[in-house]
């Protein structure tokens, strides 16, 4: 049983307001890139096998170049991305079907991430590929901390409240058997349909499939917004904290 990730990591970085010729993949969080976090919760993951990544064509070199450096051996191919998020997912994804056409193994489960979450655990990206496999779905989310309100046909004022219960912020990697993505991914190609995940794919091209909840903590966040930095930092500490007097217990 084998198991793949797509790494999105294609974007302009709009919101995070960079100066010209800067990268938000490149930007660094404790000294490393932010997509070297990112690469290496996958490279430590157990069931992982090959990561496929999208990325600006001008970075492509970069990325070579991270990879011989830090030896991540799981990375098979690094490809331009596309106009959108999901223009960039099925680059990757139409590469992962000649490279199933080429090696004959299918893999079991594919996960996409966002280059841009940094600090997603590589034990929690097993926990995913596991669920993934259990249940043909299965997405990170954590509870929302604020009350949600639509907002009222005059946008000026708010409509009604959402139930918070019964909400959930959604997270990446999102992790599925690997027919269903595909097949999610050619259905919304063909219909030319966008979301702003994959996970809304499959439930609109595959209703009867049952997404299961992976409750992560508040970790890990997408660097979206110039603040993120500053608050990646301190998640960034916290977590190094928590590895070092780990490995004390354990000694
Ligand atoms: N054409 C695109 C657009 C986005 N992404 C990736 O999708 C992830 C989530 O997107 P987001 O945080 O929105 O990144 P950007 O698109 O770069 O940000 P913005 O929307 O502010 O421009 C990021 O890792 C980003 O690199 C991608 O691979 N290809
Ligand atoms: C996939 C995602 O990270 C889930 O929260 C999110 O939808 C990406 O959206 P963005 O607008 O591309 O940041």
């Amino acid at each position: 049983m084998s198991s793949y990730a797509i790494i999105a990591a294609s974007g302009v970085g709009k919101r995070m307001k960079l100066q010209e010729g800067q990268s938000k993949q490149l930007l660094e969080i404790g000294g490393y890139p932010v997509i070297y976090h990112t690469l290496s919760a996958f490279e430590q993951a157990a069931s992982i096998d090959a990561v496929f990544i999208a990325t600006k064509p001008e970075s492509i070199g970069i990325l070579e170049s991270m990879k011989k450096k830090y030896g991540f051996s799981k990375i098979e191919s690094i490809i331009p991305g596309g106009k959108e998020r999901q223009d960039s997912i099925y680059n990757c994804i139409d590469l992962i079907e000649k490279h199933i056409a080429t090696t004959g193994v299918l893999p079991e489960a594919i996960l996409v991430h966002d280059g841009a979450r940094p600090f997603i655990q590589s034990w929690e990206i097993d926990d995913i590929v596991s669920l993934s496999m259990r249940y043909g779905a299965c997405v990170p989310a954590t509870k929302p901390k604020d009350t949600i309100k639509y907002i009222a046909e005059n946008s000026d004022f708010f409509g009604e409240t959402l139930d918070r219960s019964r909400l959930l912020q959604v997270q990446t990697p999102q992790g599925f058997a690997s027919k269903t993505l595909i097949q999610a991914h050619k259905h919304a190609r063909l219909e030319q349909c966008y979301a702003t995940d994959d996970a809304a794919l499959v439930e609109k091209f595959f209703p009867e499939q049952n997404i299961k909840i992976y409750e992560t903590g508040y970790h890990n966040i997408k660097i979206t917004t110039p603040e993120d930095i500053h608050l990646a930092e301190a998640i960034y500490a916290k977590l190094l904290l928590q590895q070092e007097t780990q490995s004390l217990e354990k000694n």
